[in-house]
Parts: structure tokens; sequence; C-alpha cells
């Protein structure tokens, strides 16, 4: 075991290992990107990740609740901002559902949640109400996930269009605005992991965070292979 503190480049380093277990491997996600998903899937697939969408909120919303710090409680704030909308932009949650209305999906039918997985429900709401419990340095740190992100974004911008030209473009501007916000995010989440844990426990603790974050993520893609059948079009 050990019994100094890894350094900073060490502790991110760590920290970035973990994206082998990121939900860009998982069989539903590769069948996504590439390109061997069916119209249902691909609806399927949307209409159940707006629960992750809307979710998201309020899991910042809980960090803010719990977090005595002014300054980072200002910073962070913009997160809600950046999904919910503000002032003439509409919001991530919003860009969401457009993306499901090119996919052909009805607003009714998403905003309903009627497509849900019940295994998807119960691992987004176990993000949220860990957000709700945990120190609020451990909900920033379960937010790490980000840091894989900008690619699992990229992948779908550069294959989606010749993938599934029936998805109108404009659909995909979530994942383009998804990519700058995704940046600044993880830069101030990440700050904050490498300055709190700075014991070996206490960085113990920080990988054993993001595990269970990208359990969340994981166990969300097995509900909807589960649902949605691993199939390949043919
Ligand atoms: O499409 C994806 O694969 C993906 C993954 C993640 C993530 O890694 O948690 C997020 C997002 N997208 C995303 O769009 C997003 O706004 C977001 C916020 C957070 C978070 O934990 O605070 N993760 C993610």
């Amino acid at each position: 075991m050990t019994t100094t503190a890894w350094n900073r480049d060490d502790f991110e380093a760590r920290l970035r290992e973990k994206g082998a277990a990121y939900h860009i491997h998982h069989p539903f996600n590769r069948l996504l990107n590439e390109g061997h998903a069916t119209r249902e899937q691909v609806r399927g697939w949307v209409a159940n990740r707006y629960y992750y969408q809307i979710a998201i909120p309020l899991k910042d919303a809980a960090i803010l609740s719990n977090c005595p710090d002014r300054a980072v409680r200002r910073e962070w704030a913009q997160r809600i901002l950046d999904h919910d909308g503000h002032g003439d932009d509409a919001g991530g949650i919003e860009a969401w559902l457009r993306l499901g209305l090119a996919t052909g999906l009805g607003r009714e039918e998403i905003e309903d949640l009627r497509h849900v997985a019940p295994g998807v429900r119960f691992a987004v709401d176990a993000y949220v109400n860990f957000a709700r419990r945990a120190p609020w340095q451990e909900a920033v740190c379960s937010s790490l996930t980000e840091l894989f992100a900008p690619k699992i974004h990229r992948e779908r911008l550069a294959g989606w269009p010749e993938h599934y030209p029936w998805i109108e473009s404009e659909g995909l501007a979530y994942f383009r605005n998804r990519l700058s916000q995704a940046r600044r995010d993880v830069e101030h989440g990440l700050q904050l992991t490498l300055a709190h844990f700075d014991t070996p426990a206490l960085q113990r603790r920080a990988l054993e965070v993001l595990q269970f974050k990208l359990d969340v993520l994981w166990s969300m893609n097995d509900a909807m292979a589960l649902k949605y059948g691993l199939a390949e079009v043919a």
C-alpha cells in the first residue's frame, strides 16, 4: 500500500488511466458510434439519455447546496445555466430535445420519460443521490468522467452524419456545444480534485469515486443494451 501521496502529475495520470473503463468502450456505445445501430436503437439511446441530461442540473445544485466555498459556487453555478439555459441561450436540455426531434422522436414522448429503462433511472438517481450525500469535493471528483467525454462527442460529430444521414444535422449541436463546455468544466473540477485529495487515503478514495461514476455510465448502457439489443443493422 502506498505510504506517500502521489504528486499532482502522477495523481492526474492515475485518474486519466480510469478512462479504460469509460462507456466509450461499452458494446452499446460502440454499436452506436461505429454506425451499426438501428433507428430504434438510436432513438432509444437519445430518449434514455434525456434522463441523464435532466438530472445533471439537479446534481450540480446538490453540489452547490453542500459547498460553503463562494468562489467554487460562483464557477460551478455556470453548469446549471449551461443545461437549463439563460437569456437567449435555450440551454443543453433543450438542445438534447432538439437532438431527439432530429432523430424522429416527439417532444412529448421524450419529456414524459416513457422510454426510460428502470436500470437507467436507477443509475442516474444513484449519481444525484451521491452528490446530495457525499462531501462536495467527492461529488466534484465524480464529475471527472468528463475528462473522457470530448472524445466520445467528437466520435459522434465525425461519424453520425455519415452513419445516420436520416438524422437532421442541426440535431448534433448539443455535441458541438459540449466540446468547449466540457473542457472548461473538467479543468475546474480537476484542479479542485488535485488540490483536495492530497493524502494516499484521499487519493484512493478519489479513484473509487471516479470508478463509481464510470459504473453509473456503464450501467446505463447495460440497461439500454438489454432493452434495445446489441444486434447490428444488416
Ligand atoms: O455523452 C456522453 O458520453 C457524456 C458523458 C458525460 C460524463 O462523462 O459524465 C457527460 C455528458 N455526456 C454530458 O453531455 C454532460 O453534460 C455531462 C455532465 C456531466 C457531469 O458529470 O457533470 N457529465 C456529462
